[in-house]
């Protein structure tokens, strides 16, 4: 992972000194790294980038903020796994503490206004190519680094339409799918495509967050004007992640106007999203139909094969370790969360491999993705949960769905919702969507009511002891 600009390395020297400033500076670089792997590059050079770590005393990280903004938003938005970061990797660690240090502010400026300026010539840091604008594009991600399966055929075969077609087959196309299973990786991709193909087409590629940014930094600069032109005045728009501009009124208006103006133009609109349009919460409604226009397309959890086929091409592009077959097996039968992942544990094998120089093996594997591998086995869905309560009971699956009331229906069904609450990390309102679209009320009042019926009735409470151990087993 390269952090930006070396941002990761900045400390402030008059804490620390020698060994000890060499050593919190690699801790510090491999925090940062771990926040780029969870939260993405974007948000890393938006915030994080901007943070210096002053010191560690007494068992309390000290990081320094250059304002008040940066500060407030890191702490309520990452402070906690920035906390957990710090924790796994410094000894003695108990407590981060994010303080404000306004002698940093005008370093902050400069490089706000550096960028400002950027964006207005159209030459921005992170401008990778004459067309091209926005955030920087991962040259890994490509469609010829793309593994399609039955997954993802679908949005691959649309990205791919967009990247090679003069025509706007449909507008917006909509790709939206769990976390890391690949919508990132076809944006960047239809990118590349484009720039290659069609160097006079202008390509702006951003995450909603650093829109959403760039709008408020439109509105405190009041410079609307440049935003509204860097943004509408483009050949395709891709806006990555849309579900971050939920519940924030002014940037949807704005993306609103924006959407219009470039669709009215036959401008190009590429949208990502982790749910469908109408599943999207806090938006509004005038947005969601908007959204739904063009081509949905969604990518599904992969499949075993797609798993295996993923693993062995990026064992493929290493030269360094040789990856037993036996061992990629292992991998896309056992990792089936998401393709992050997969690909996360693949790499700390093969790092490990290399650094203690000895082949990669089935028992070395096991042993250095323990932690990886608990997780995953713990996972069970939501489908699963219905099916197998459905098959226990003796019910069809519909009727285990439907809004029937008899009792020989309502309490598996009580059951089902109170197991995924139990075994998955579904929200109540997600649950409640997958139960024929209930409501999160009744799937708290499911809960509350076997946890009481568990306390009364062992008959139940070897019930539910029993369908726990399936699904865990
Ligand atoms: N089909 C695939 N073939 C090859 N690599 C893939 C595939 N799907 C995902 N990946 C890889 O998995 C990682 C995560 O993908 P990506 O960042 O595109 O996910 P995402 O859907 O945008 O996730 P998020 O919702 O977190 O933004 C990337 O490194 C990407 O290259």
């Amino acid at each position: 992972m390269s952090l930006s600009a070396g941002n990761a390395q900045q400390t402030s020297s008059q804490d620390l000194s020698g060994k000890d400033q060499e050593v919190h500076m690699a801790i510090w670089g491999s925090v940062c790294d771990k926040f780029c792997r969870e939260f993405g590059q974007n948000a890393y050079d938006t915030w994080v980038s901007h943070l210096i770590f002053s010191s560690f005393e007494g068992g309390v990280v000290s990081l320094a903020a250059p304002t008040r903004f940066v500060r407030d938003y890191i702490q309520s938005h990452y402070a906690t796994r920035l906390n957990d970061f710090f924790k796994a990797d410094l000894v003695g660690m108990h407590e981060l503490v994010i303080r404000l240090d306004s002698s940093l502010q005008s370093k902050h400026r400069e490089e706000q206004a550096e960028s400002k300026a950027d964006a207005q010539s159209g030459d921005s840091a992170v401008v990778t190519s004459a067309n091209f604008e926005g955030s920087a594009l991962d040259q890994r991600y490509t469609f010829d680094s793309f593994v399609v399966g039955k997954s993802n055929e679908l949005a691959y075969a649309a990205a791919k339409r967009i990247a090679e077609s003069d025509e706007i087959a449909f507008n917006p196309l909509f790709i939206h799918g769990g976390v890391g299973l690949g919508k990132t990786h076809l944006m960047h991709a239809i990118a590349h495509e484009i720039r290659r193909k069609a160097p006079q087409k202008k390509v702006v590629y951003v995450s909603a967050e650093k829109f959403m940014l760039e709008f408020i930094a439109a509105l405190r600069f009041k410079d609307t004007h440049a935003f509204k032109q860097k943004f509408r005045n483009v050949d395709i728009l891709m806006v990555d992640d849309v579900q971050f501009i939920a519940n924030k009124d002014s940037t949807q208006e704005e993306f609103f106007h924006t959407f219009n103006a470039l669709v009215d133009n036959r401008c190009q609109l590429i949208i990502t999203a982790d749910r469908s349009p109408t599943e999207l919460e806090g938006i509004e409604e005038r947005i969601v139909s908007r959204l739904g226009w063009g081509l949905v397309a969604d990518i599904h959890p992969t499949d075993y094969e797609l798993r295996l086929g993923i693993l062995q091409s990026k064992a493929e592009a290493n030269d360094k370790v040789i990856v037993p077959q036996d061992v990629l097996e292992f991998l896309a039968k056992r990792i089936t969360s998401n393709v992050r992942h997969l690909e996360g544990a693949l790499t700390r094998v093969m790092a490990f491999a290399e650094l203690v120089g000895r082949p990669i093996t089935m028992e070395m594997t096991r042993n250095v993705l323990q932690d990886l591998i608990r997780a995953n086995d713990r996972k069970v869905t939501i489908d699963e949960i219905q099916r197998t309560v459905a098959d226990y009971f003796s019910i069809r699956l519909s009727e285990l769905l439907s809004d029937r009331r008899a009792r020989n229906i309502a309490r598996p069904r009580q059951f089902a919702m109170y197991l995924c609450k139990q075994l998955t990390n579904r929200s109540l309102p997600e649950i409640g969507r997958k139960f024929g679209g209930r409501d999160h009320t009744t799937v708290m009042h499911a809960v509350r009511k076997v946890e009481e019926l568990k306390e009364q009735d062992s008959q139940i409470e070897d019930d539910i002891g029993r369908l726990m151990r399936q699904l865990e087993g």
